[in-house]
């Protein structure tokens, strides 16, 4: 269990600038609207004093209306930069959400595979709803924060303008607040973290004794259950309101440094504007900068960093523990093994161990290059060989190896761009034509994905998409056919060693069929082929039949001599 000691606060702030790293071109987006947004601070005073003093003080209606008209406007193109602002902020928040959850779910997946780590649902389920937590925060925080700290400078310029004196103890209480949450920030993050994980656990126990409800009334431990989780209750409650008290004292000390500037200023009134060393309307001036932004900006300052900003270094580190990645290193896929060779070494693959073995220690070596054709009758099994040879499953007994490593040690990504399986079922998505195209090789030129495209012969149905910049907002309204064309150019275009090809063709005409068999064994990749029709076995190297788990290699027409059972299939397919 992870103690309250195991939360690395510094780290988690890594985690988060390193989830938005590329985003720098957002946050320079972000500071220039925020200026902009803020510039109305800068010369509210001024401008309310101006128009006191110069315009309705003595009488001149019109110069009065006319600043605080200018004020008006300043606040409208302020208005502007606060609306462009939400691009930016939407970007990063969203890009570090996106991050956040790939990482999480990715190392969860790699630990459960790999170092064998118990798969629990419920840490991607807590990391899931801190990262949507995080987003809210973070969005809050920037909202607030970008805006305050420029009002906060921009106001303090002003208040040195109209009245200097005012603007030093402005000085004096930022100080003031600023040292009160530095003193105070290492007792309110343990708090704040000791709340956090007490939550955690709360949770983390209601939802195991819920599960084990009928367990725990069987064995007599009701009271026992009650006892515990109301214990994890009182301290989650505890806890927070520890967090509680702190927050009010912090508060109150932040409010005295807030206000103590207006009260310098109301105290030093009577006397400044007797002695004329402040005009009344430098009075209001300065009481707009103190009142309208310095005070609410202080205090917004102070909540973001005081609660949320802590909050969030906490979550980021819960997060990075989330996203511990496996102790697992993966072999590196090496040149030899990308070559293209496969091979089944004695292996016996089941669906459960009451079930009928589907393969029964099975050999089989595929060169490199070769075209194979694996038949037999629906329900033999090639499907499931297709799968064990593209490392999809794993063989309860023997080895399937490519390049003559053990396919499931390889590291998954760089396997996936080196041997690919195609099943019947084209995977096709709402989007650009060109992301479907390049989706298992993101860094395929335009020439290479329009290559593919001829070489498959979708030249048609990519030009009625626009070509390859086009868009395909609505794949359920692709035939299977159509839907098979594109899943076949993606794969053409991928870098792969081997293509597995499972029916990936059925829905095409036996023309085109032929047309996409030559143009993947013209690229000299190794090809396996689960046929749909007899023309593809004739057309291969080597046909591979699968019957009652085991295999009968050869080529065609040594197989039709030789195989009675293959003779039937060919009399069964020229049938149909
Ligand atoms: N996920 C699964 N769980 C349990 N049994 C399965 C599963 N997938 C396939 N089977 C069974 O394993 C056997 C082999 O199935 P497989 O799909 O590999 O055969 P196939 O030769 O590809 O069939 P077809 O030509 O009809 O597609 C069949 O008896 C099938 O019912």
């Amino acid at each position: 269990m992870t103690t309250v000691e195991d939360i690395r606060i510094d780290s988690g702030w890594r985690l988060a600038a390193d989830s938005v790293r590329g985003q720098r071109g957002a946050f320079a987006r972000l500071l220039a609207w925020s200026f902009l947004q803020s510039v109305p601070v800068l010369f509210s005073g001024a401008l309310v004093a101006q128009a006191l003093d110069r315009g309705f003080l003595r009488g001149d209606f019109g110069t009065g209306a006319l600043l605080l008209g200018t004020y008006a406007a300043l606040v409208v193109i302020g208005g502007f930069g606060a609306r462009q602002a939400m691009e930016p902020l939407a970007t990063i928040v969203e890009s570090m959400r996106f991050d956040l959850i790939t990482r999480t779910v990715t190392a969860s997946l790699r630990r459960a595979v790999h170092d064998e780590e118990r798969v629990d649902g419920r840490n991607v389920e807590a990391a899931t709803k801190h990262t949507d937590t995080l987003r809210m925060l973070v969005s809050q925080l920037l909202v607030v924060l970008r805006t305050a700290v420029f009002s906060l400078v921009f106001a303090i310029a002003g208040l040195f303008f109209l009245a200097p004196i005012v603007a030093w103890t402005a000085v004096a209480g930022s100080v003031l607040v600023a040292f009160v949450i530095v003193v105070t920030a290492r007792g309110w993050q343990r708090r704040v973290r000791e709340s956090l994980l007490a939550e955690e656990r709360l949770s983390a126990n209601a939802a195991n004794t819920l599960l084990g409800l009928r367990d725990v009334i069987a064995c007599g431990a009701a009271e026992r259950a009650e006892r515990d989780l109301s214990a994890d209750v009182d301290t989650h409650a505890r806890a927070a309101l520890l967090v509680g008290r702190l927050v009010a004292g912090r508060v109150a000390i932040i409010s005295i440094g807030g206000r103590l500037p207006l009260a310098v200023l109301l105290l030093a009134a009577p006397a400044a504007v007797a002695g004329g060393g402040l005009t009344p309307g430098e009075l209001l001036g300065a009481a707009t900068y103190l009142i309208g932004t310095l005070d609410p900006m202080l205090r917004s300052i102070v909540r973001l960093i005081g609660e949320i900003g802590l909050q969030l270094g906490v979550l980021f580190g819960r997060i990075l523990e989330y996203s511990r990645p496996s102790t697992w290193v993966p072999p590196e896929l090496t040149a030899t093994s990308a070559g293209g060779a496969l091979a089944l070494r004695g292996v016996s693959f089941g669906y459960s161990a009451s079930s009928e073995r589907v393969l029964d220690r099975v050999d089989l070596d595929v060169e490199p290059g070769e075209r194979l054709v694996v038949v037999g009758p629906s329900g033999a099994g090639k499907s499931t060989m297709a799968n064990l040879l593209a490392g999809l499953d794993r063989p309860q007994q023997g080895e399937v190896l490519f390049g003559g490593t053990d396919v499931g040690s390889l590291e998954e990504t760089a396997l996936r761009r080196r041997l690919t399986l195609l099943p019947q079922e084209a995977y096709v998505f709402s989007g650009s034509v060109r992301e479907n195209l390049a989706y298992l090789n993101p860094d395929a030129t335009d020439a290479e994905l329009e290559s593919a495209v001829g070489a498959v012969g979708a030249d048609e149905l990519i030009a009625a998409r626009g070509g390859i910049d086009g868009r395909i907002d609505a794949p359920n309204e692709l035939s299977e056919g159509q839907k098979q064309l594109i899943t076949l150019a993606r794969a053409y275009a991928c870098p792969a060693d081997v293509v597995v090809l499972d029916e990936a063709t059925c829905h095409l005409h036996p023309e085109r069929e032929r047309q996409v068999e030559e143009a993947f064994a013209a690229t000299g990749r190794t090809l396996v082929i689960i046929a749909h029709r007899m023309s593809s076995a004739m057309r291969a190297d080597r046909v591979a039949l699968l019957h009652e788990g085991t295999l009968s290699v050869g080529t065609h027409e040594e197989l039709r001599d030789e195989s009675p059972l293959y003779a039937d299939l060919i009399g069964y397919w020229n049938e149909v």
